[in-house]
């Protein structure tokens, strides 16, 4: 294996002195298993700030990325950007691997800002709106089976001493791998809310009252929590504790510049495998109850709850219409039915398709977001008015995070319950949807529950 990944480098480096343009040489190993977070920690010593860290809700997948061989941003026309340029880089790789299994090989990881409109503050400098990168060591766990992709971006000036770099580094990855990792928490020194509660829910009235009279039926509002810490978060400690609690949930991290985007969202937006498409409505919510008894009465509750319904069935509407334009046929339920996390409990409709041809999964993304879960109803008008009435910064709250590989299969969350760790200091975000039956102080409660995931995550939450 070790000879033909020498051989991919060398005839890489030959085709990019004919070409000019950098080659891509991926290659694929099958390994023995490794603790996706201690491969995670290992990459800090030569990666911090270049890695990322992915868990799908069934445990079925899980990425880890470490350092970046290739970057790609874009900033007009973004969803059709990133996937030319990953075309182009794809074009002309060179892919070693003996095994077909998804999620391996030529493969990135990223997202996009929730609105590239809106105007920015310094907060998300280290993030573009569009921001993917392919990893130099992308560790794989599909279904139980361990994988160890290297990706090397070969140019005209490169020679073979690349090669033996990579297989010393990555032999002293695989071996750091197998050692504990300690767990620490820095302490909570401070908690503010960006924007002043009274002020919040007086833009939540004073919406409702425009939604009564206007074309508008939804708009999603959100806020943000700020924390500051002794010291600065350990990132792994953070995804630790979130593996633990958030099970249910897509456990994501994506660093970039020094700055780690780091949550745990029950909400995938698409899921990509062959043809087969699917995706998931998620809207209305209401607490866990302390006992059994209460928790299937709140429950129960929601489940009968006009408002929630609502709520909901704006986002069944546009994600059933969404997908019918790239389907040939689209099935999901007729009712909602529960889904519920730690902290919270949501009205939940998935949605499966089985995809025209040549439609990708950036393409879905495109058509999808943001959904009315995130966005409102109807789509352009809902993020217009967040654009103006909402005084947050969202940067890639409430977007699409996830990743692809280069045979077009893929998977994107909808990045919420997340938080924005910049050193010692975080900043939270969450939202709600509002209708025109909301009630202020209801939809800040239920803000402040949808803080909790991260909170605890943080170590910011008195058990
Ligand atoms: C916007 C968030 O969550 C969304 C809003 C929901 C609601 O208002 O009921 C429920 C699930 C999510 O689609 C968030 O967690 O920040
Ligand atoms: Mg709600």
């Amino acid at each position: 294996m070790e000879t033909e990944l020498k051989k991919g480098i060398e005839e890489a480096i030959a085709k990019s002195k004919k070409s000019l343009i950098p080659i891509l040489v991926s290659e694929v190993q099958k390994i023995d298993h490794i603790e996706p977070l201690s491969f995670f920690t290992v990459g800090k010593e030569n990666y911090l700030g270049e890695r990322f860290f992915w868990k799908d809700p069934t445990d079925s997948i899980y990425l880890i990325g470490l350092g970046v061989c290739h970057q790609i941003q874009s900033v007009d026309n973004r969803f059709n950007q990133v996937e030319d340029q990953w075309n182009q880089l794809l074009k002309e790789a060179i892919i070693v691997k003996d095994e077909e299994q998804k999620a391996t090989g030529p493969f990135m990881f990223g997202g996009f800002s929730f609105d590239p409109l809106k105007k920015k503050t310094s907060l998300w400098s280290k993030y573009a709106d569009s921001l993917f990168h392919v990893p130099k060591y992308l560790l794989s766990i599909v279904e139980g089976k361990t994988y160890l992709t290297t990706n090397i971006v070969c140019t005209q000036y490169d020679d073979s001493s690349i090669f033996e770099q990579t297989i010393v580094e990555r032999q002293a990855l695989v071996s750091k791998a197998s050692k504990e990792y300690k767990s620490h928490f820095s302490m909570l020194v401070e908690e503010r809310e960006v924007v002043d509660p009274e002020e919040w829910k007086q833009t939540v009235r004073d919406l409702v009252r425009d939604l009564k009279n206007g074309e508008l039926k939804k708009v999603v509002l959100a806020r943000e929590l700020r924390l500051v810490f002794q010291d600065a978060v350990l990132v792994e400690g953070v995804l630790e504790q979130l593996l633990q609690e958030q099970k249910e949930s897509f456990t994501f991290a994506f660093e970039s510049n020094g700055d780690c985007f780091i949550g745990a969202s029950p909400e995938r937006l698409v899921k990509k495998e062959g043809n087969q498409l699917f995706s998931t409505c998620l809207a209305g919510s209401i607490a866990r109850g302390k006992t059994e008894k209460e928790d299937k009465q709140l429950g129960d509750q929601l489940l009968n709850d006009a408002k929630n319904l609502r709520e909901h069935l704006y986002v069944v509407e546009m994600i059933k219409e969404a997908m019918e334009k790239v389907c040939n046929e689209v099935k999901l339920p007729s009712r909602p039915s529960l889904m519920k996390m730690r902290d919270i409990q949501h009205l939940y409709t998935p949605v499966v398709g089985f995809s025209k041809e040549e439609c990708s999964v950036l393409q879905v993304v495109d058509s999808l977001h943001p959904t009315p879960a995130l966005g409102g109803l109807p789509q352009r008008q809902a993020v217009e008015k967040i654009r103006k009435i909402e005084n947050l910064d969202r940067g890639f709250y409430a977007a699409p995070i996830g990743w692809l590989d280069y045979e077009g299969n893929g998977e994107f969350a909808v990045a919420i319950r997340s938080a924005l760790i910049q050193g010692n200091e975080a900043s939270l975000f969450a939202g709600c949807g509002i209708v025109q039956d909301s009630d202020a102080e209801s939809e800040y409660v239920e803000t402040k529950i949808k803080f909790r995931p991260m909170l605890s995550a943080l170590g910011g939450l008195k058990k």
